[in-house]
């Protein structure tokens, strides 16, 4: 009942359409029609599957209306012709144009008001035609006019106000062919206006309950999707605050590990290797104590947005690891690859120039890089290459911070083997040229 075309919007808008929704269910037991917004989500939802079903119901309709020209045959052959040019040549082209516009798509209101004068046109013609027969038994079809009211009430299930409105047409039509009608006995004119009253009303009373059914159902499902895409949003932003660092927006450490343990399988898996960066803010008690904690978050902020921009968006992931200390985890890179996007980090900090004064070896906000790299074998547990990384950070803070230093851990046989290297800002072709040896 509900379809996939409507646009959800955000959260606000789901709200706002939830708590009209909630008012919805306890509107008035004789109103229909929803508030405009849930309206309008209604009409969206379901006018496509409308039109198409009202095309079919049209067409089946149609059908059965032109097959009653063996009725016609039967009751009143002298008119034949008059009966076979109303069927064939006024009803089938007006109602297949009308059917073509509805399949077209038209605005709920035209759609209802032509498929409504598909049942008035319909009842006119068959007035017509009995009407212009002189036989006997012409006035007898009177009795089944009913069935064109079934068709709009019923299989059309015209919304409801236009199901009245037709079946009002239709018993002033048929009321005005009837009455003057000189072949039949008033008893029996009186009689079929009775029946086809009767019709009117039951059709119209069933009519009523199945757009009230219609529109209730649809309610309860609209309430029961909302909710479950509220619940799923809540989660997923559960979800994100659980992996993410508030001040930062990068990952946190609780994430990192569930990450860290994932591709450290799959590099054994694919035997690839795993690179690892630890940075670290130099002297950031230094810059607290001048510019205040505040400031300081700033700092971080700004330090955390440089890293990201700086390693592959879709693979490596950022953490921040704790107070001013980041990781970056970087799925199968080489040493070299490893060692020079620590560099471009390094040098994208420095290059912000955040002033960061009294400290000994910069006047702006430096970072520490150590970097690690290997290729995981299950006998070697996933904090190894952290270890090596933290290593190979505290010689970088040791030799003079501002500094990256590789330690990367090679495969020779059954023992592993560290190798580091001290590259200073200055000295980095060395050093990278190092790393890819
Ligand atoms: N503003 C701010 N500061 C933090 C946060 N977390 C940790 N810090 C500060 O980071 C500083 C870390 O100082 P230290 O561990 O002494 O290291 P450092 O001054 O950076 O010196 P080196 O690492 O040796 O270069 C402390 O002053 C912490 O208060 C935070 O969330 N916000």
């Amino acid at each position: 009942m509900i379809e996939n075309g409507a646009s959800d919007g955000g959260p606000a808008v789901k709200d706002t359409l939830l708590s009209a929704v909630e008012a919805d269910l306890v509107r008035p037991w004789y109103r229909l029609r929803f508030s405009p917004a849930v309206e309008a989500r209604f009409e969206a939802d379901t006018s496509a599957r409308r039109s198409h079903l009202l095309v079919i119901a049209g067409l089946l309709a149609l059908v059965t209306y032109n097959l009653y020209i063996f009725n016609d045959y039967v009751i009143r052959p002298e008119s034949l012709l008059t009966a076979a040019w109303l069927r064939f040549g006024l009803m089938t082209p007006l109602g297949l144009a009308a059917l073509y516009a509805v399949y077209r798509g038209l605005s709920p209101i035209l759609r209802e008001a032509t498929m409504a004068a598909t049942i008035v046109i319909a009842m006119l013609l068959s007035s017509v035609n009995f009407y212009l027969s002189d036989s006997p038994y012409s006035f007898l079809d009177t009795f089944s006019f009913g069935l064109i009211l079934l068709v709009g009430n019923i299989v059309f299930s015209l919304r409801f106000g236009f199901a009245l409105a037709s079946s009002l047409l239709c018993a002033v039509i048929m009321t005005s062919f009837v009455i003057p009608y000189g072949h039949t006995d008033n008893a029996v004119k009186i009689n079929t206006l009775v029946v086809f009253a009767s019709s009117a009303v039951f059709t119209l009373l069933a009519n009523y309950r199945l757009e009230a059914s219609e529109r209730q159902a649809y309610l309860l499902l609209l309430r029961e999707r909302l909710g479950n895409e509220a619940t799923l949003q809540d989660n997923q932003t559960l979800a994100r605050i659980s992996t993410t660092d508030p001040l930062t927006g990068v990952a946190n450490r609780r994430h990192f590990d569930e990450v860290l343990a994932q591709r450290w399988n799959e590099a054994i898996a694919e035997r690839t290797m795993l690179g690892m960066l630890v940075l670290d803010i130099d002297c950031f008690k230094n810059y607290n104590d001048r510019y205040g904690h505040l400031e300081g978050d700033v700092c971080l902020r700004q330090v955390a947005q440089k890293i990201q921009h700086h390693v592959r968006h879709e693979l490596d992931l950022v953490v921040r690891y704790g107070g001013e200390e980041f990781v970056v985890l970087m799925p199968d890179a080489s040493a070299s690859s490893a060692f020079q996007a620590a560099e471009r980090i390094r040098q994208g900090i420095e290059a912000l120039a955040i002033p960061n004064a009294g400290v000994p070896h910069s006047a702006v906000v430096t970072i520490s890089i150590g970097v690690a790299v290997a290729r995981p074998t299950s006998a070697m547990p996933p904090s190894t290459l952290l270890s090596l990384a933290d290593e190979a950070l505290y010689q970088a803070k040791r030799e003079g911070r501002n500094r990256c230093v590789l330690a990367q851990l090679q495969e020779s046989g059954s023992s592993t083997q560290t190798h580091r290297d001290t590259p200073h800002a200055t000295g980095l072709a060395s050093s990278s040229d190092e790393a890819k040896r």
